[in-house]
């Protein structure tokens, strides 16, 4: 896992991950070769530097789904090191020593289970294998805590029979695959997510881009004709924004695009859809709007970025074209509509800019526009 992770290096969380395989392998390591007779200080190093790749895994799961550093993983490898060292010095058994790994095992475990389960905002066959493989190592930790706890060296390391096998090696090996492979499987979700998002949302405002807007408009009128439930379109454009380009530079003008991006999504409804459709053009699509409504829309609009503070570019305006497909019409086209939209467009600009003109969608010219 931590070479397929070492292979995409960009993000904090593969670092996390790389330095957890090497933490991991090197206390494993240590222990084995410390051996039969070990010695406490080998004993230190290596469980320590164990604890010390599981939290820094804990703190890759975290960084995965992009959240600060916590403490809680850190506390708890302090809290084991100095009770590990305590008991080495009072120099007491294994079986305490094995306890003492199982709940601070358990411990973690149960802090990467709440950062999965809490982090996804919907569970897949991903983040489900990835809290199936806790859960089964957690159920491990519980067992050989317990049995530790009640019945001395059933399950410790050293003990041959199946039981200590299962515990010991076969559960944690099967978990650690099954959590590596659910942890791949989503870091790769995520990559495909982030790169549709790429393709269909536009860099600057983080609107659906021309494309994306064309193809959920036109989803929209097919939804809109076959449900006979009416759709309107707003096209937007700023006003006079060469002007703001000219005046306070292209860096002004982009903030400008974003913040107007950002009132037009805050004045929409949460069903709304919204796209920048070129420069200073932005599209808004309205499932369910009724041309009566339409007034309404296009005044809240017009105001809303009329009375925004621009902090850098002073006051901005904008001009909206408004077309509206009925609840009864029978053949319709998004180029139609948006055709009607852009149209309206230039009578607001006509009209003196800062306000809106709207049209009902005329059947005979979106046929033939279709
Ligand atoms: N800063 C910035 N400017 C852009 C971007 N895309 C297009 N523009 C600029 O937007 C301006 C559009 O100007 P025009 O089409 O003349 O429109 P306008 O000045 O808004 O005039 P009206 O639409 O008639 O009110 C051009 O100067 C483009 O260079 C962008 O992503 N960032």
């Amino acid at each position: 896992m931590t070479g397929i992770f070492f292979a995409t290096p960009s993000e904090k969380c593969t670092r996390y991950w790389v330095l957890s395989g090497f933490s991991i392998g090197t206390g494993i390591l240590i222990t084995v070769l410390n051996g039969g007779a070990p010695r406490p200080a080998l004993l230190i190093i290596g469980n320590s530097i164990l604890i010390l790749g599981v939290v820094l895994q804990w703190s890759g799961i975290r960084a995965f789904y992009k959240k600060p550093l916590g403490y809680a993983g850190w506390i708890i490898a302090a809290i084991f090191f100095v009770v590990y060292c305590a008991l080495l010095l009072q120099e007491a058994p294994a079986r305490h020593r094995v306890i003492l790994l199982s709940a601070v095992m358990l411990s973690l475990l149960i802090l990467y289970f709440h950062e999965i389960w809490t982090s996804q905002k919907r569970h897949t066959f991903a983040s489900m294998l990835s809290l199936g493989a806790v859960v089964l190592l957690g159920i491990d930790y519980v067992f050989r805590f317990s049995i530790m706890a009640f019945k001395y060296a059933v399950s410790l390391p050293t003990t041959n029979s199946l039981l200590s096998i299962t515990l010991t090696y076969l559960i944690p090996t099967a978990g650690t695959m099954l959590l590596s492979f659910g942890l791949l499987l989503l870091y790769f979700e995520r990559i495909v997510a982030d790169k549709h998002h790429l393709a269909t949302h536009d860099d600057l405002t983080g609107l659906f881009n021309r494309r994306a807007i064309v193809a959920a408009g036109e989803r929209e009128v097919s939804v809109a004709l076959r449900m006979k439930r009416p759709l309107a379109v707003a096209f937007v454009d700023i006003d006079f924004f060469k002007q703001i380009n000219d005046k306070h530079g292209h860096h002004t003008g982009d903030r400008v695009l974003v913040e107007v991006a950002q009132v037009l999504t805050r004045t929409c409804r949460g069903i709304d859809l919204a796209g920048r459709y070129g420069g200073e053009e932005f599209c808004i699509i309205l499932p369910g709007m009724e041309q009566d409504d339409l007034p309404v829309v296009g005044e809240r609009l017009v105001s809303a970025v009329c009375h925004h503070n621009f902090p850098d570019a002073g006051s901005v305006t904008i001009s909206i074209g408004l077309a509206t497909l009925a609840a009864d019409e029978r053949e319709c086209s998004w180029a139609g509509l948006i055709r009607k939209a852009d149209a309206e467009l230039y009578k607001a600009k006509a009209a003196g800019r800062n306000c809106y003109s709207m049209a009902a969608v005329n059947r005979q010219d979106l046929a033939a526009t279709a």
